[in-house]
């Protein structure tokens, strides 16, 4: 199909999608990428060359992407006179299956709902799956760093996080106020006069949907537990319901059985014959026991806004958010993305850390199929690590370590591929 602004490459081909999800990737596949905002101009460049070195060294020329720009946030509203959210930027990576993108930015308080938030909801990218791992040599916090391999299956499209509420004082929020007083006996609103209100969406569909994903993440990847983080205890219909029905999934679906009596269960892994354990733990508790007792914790399920917390905490104890990668996943589409966002004091410097981008990459390539190139992405990763040429984030915290730019740490990253 034509797009206005969009050039699609003539020397690429289409992913395509089978009835059962699985992808059939081409050798030169299209692959859309959304550049971003602030840090977006810095890092975006320097993953796309990280990537290709990776592929060409693994393929030797066998394999490449056609990267197709697409464009969302200040470059969409410069490309497309003031529209930020072009709809055939959706269309493109509706279309081509698989795509990238750097962040972008949300004004905080007024201004327009978060793009990223709209990209996940448009496309129906339900799972924000945030692996956590330590990196020999990455500067941590904590004492035993080693430890902390977790995998976040952050539900996407729900929560709070979806952006219902209305501003205080406004006819929308006085509405919902007298119809919650009114019409549902509200008494707890504490001031009523001016208050803003939102909503907290939390379905059992779309629970049960994120934590088949991550249960089956931990069967097939070998893992030995699933922890359901919420705060049932005080929001119970929503956060409460959440632990509810993902246990009741793991029954329903998995064979999972309660362990001494619940609420914790257990199912022997049908690939491996290990047993898997289902438990969940509240999420106050939570931000302690990944610091204290990180090894007890495999793959995490969680609601979006406790996900969005979780996810830059863990990032923090394995070297911080400049290097923790991300992927948005439909049953078919997946967009990856930092888990960072657009760092604006830093924009257009050459300084940041390119990492969490670079091993969104990797994450992609292995989605692709193309695991042989995901190992060079880890092993330039590790080797430029290892060899403490590292940028700001890093060397700050290291001894001895020798500071590169954003770019000059790709260069490192590839020359460390071998
Ligand atoms: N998915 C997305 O697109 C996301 C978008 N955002 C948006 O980004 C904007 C800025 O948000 P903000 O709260 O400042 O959070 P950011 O994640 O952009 O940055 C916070 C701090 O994290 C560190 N950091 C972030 N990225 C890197 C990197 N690549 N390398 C090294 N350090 C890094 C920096 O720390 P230090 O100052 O210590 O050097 C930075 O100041 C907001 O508009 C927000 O809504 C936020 C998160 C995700
Ligand atoms: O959409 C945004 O601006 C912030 C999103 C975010 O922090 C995240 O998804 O981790
Ligand atoms: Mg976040």
């Amino acid at each position: 199909m034509g797009y206005q602004h969009i050039q699609v490459p003539a020397d690429g081909e289409k992913i395509t999608v089978n009835a059962d999800n699985s992808l059939n990737v081409p050798n030169r596949p299209i692959i859309p990428f959304i550049e971003g905002d602030g840090i977006g101009v810095d890092i975006t460049p320097v993953m796309r060359k990280v990537t290709d070195a990776a592929i060409e060294k693994a393929y030797g020329g066998d394999k490449s992407i056609a990267w197709m720009e697409v464009y969302c946030g200040e470059k969409a509203a410069e490309t497309y006179a003031g529209d930020w959210f072009p709809a055939e930027t959706l269309e493109a990576v509706r279309e081509y299956v698989v795509g990238i993108k750097g962040p972008l930015t949300t004004p905080v308080g007024g201004g327009f709902r978060s793009l990223n938030v709209a990209l996940r909801q448009e496309m129906d990218l339900y799972v924000c799956q945030r692996p956590v791992r330590w990196f020999q040599g990455v500067p941590s916090p904590v004492k035993e760093p080693n430890k902390v391999d977790m995998v976040i299956f952050r539900e996407n499209s729900e929560d709070i996080y979806a952006g219902i509420e209305w501003k205080a004082g406004t006819d929308e929020a006085n509405k919902v106020i007298k119809f919650l007083k009114e019409e549902m006996d509200v008494k707890k609103i504490r001031f009523p006069e001016n208050c803003g209100i939102g909503i907290k969406p939390v379905s059992e569909e779309g629970t049960k949907r994120l934590v088949r994903q991550a249960i089956q993440y931990a069967v097939d990847q070998d893992r030995d537990s699933v922890t359901l983080v919420h705060k049932g205890n005080i929001m119970k219909f929503t956060e409460g319901s959440f632990c509810d029905w993902g246990y009741e999934l793991a029954r329903d679906e998995f064979g999972a059985q309660p362990l001494d009596g619940g609420p914790w269960h257990s199912f022997k892994n049908p690939k491996t014959g290990k047993e898997i354990v289902v438990k969940d733990v509240i999420a106050d508790a939570m931000l302690q026991q990944i610091i204290l007792r990180p090894a007890e914790y495999s793959v995490i399920a969680t609601l979006n806004l406790n996900g969005d917390y979780l996810s830059d905490a863990l990032a923090a104890q394995v070297g911080g958010i400049g290097i923790a990668p991300g992927a948005n996943l439909s049953d078919a589409v997946a967009l990856f993305e930092a888990t960072h966002g657009t760092a604006p004091k830093y924009a257009g410097q050459d300084k940041v850390n390119p990492g969490s981008l670079i091993l969104s990459a990797e994450m992609m390539l292995r989605h692709l199929g193309w695991n042989e190139a995901a190992d060079m992405v880890v092993k330039g990763v590790e080797g430029a690590i290892s060899a403490k040429t590292v940028t700001y984030d890093f060397e700050r915290l290291m001894d001895d370590a020798e500071l590169k730019s954003c770019s000059a740490f790709g260069e490192e990253v590839i020359k460390h591929m071998g």
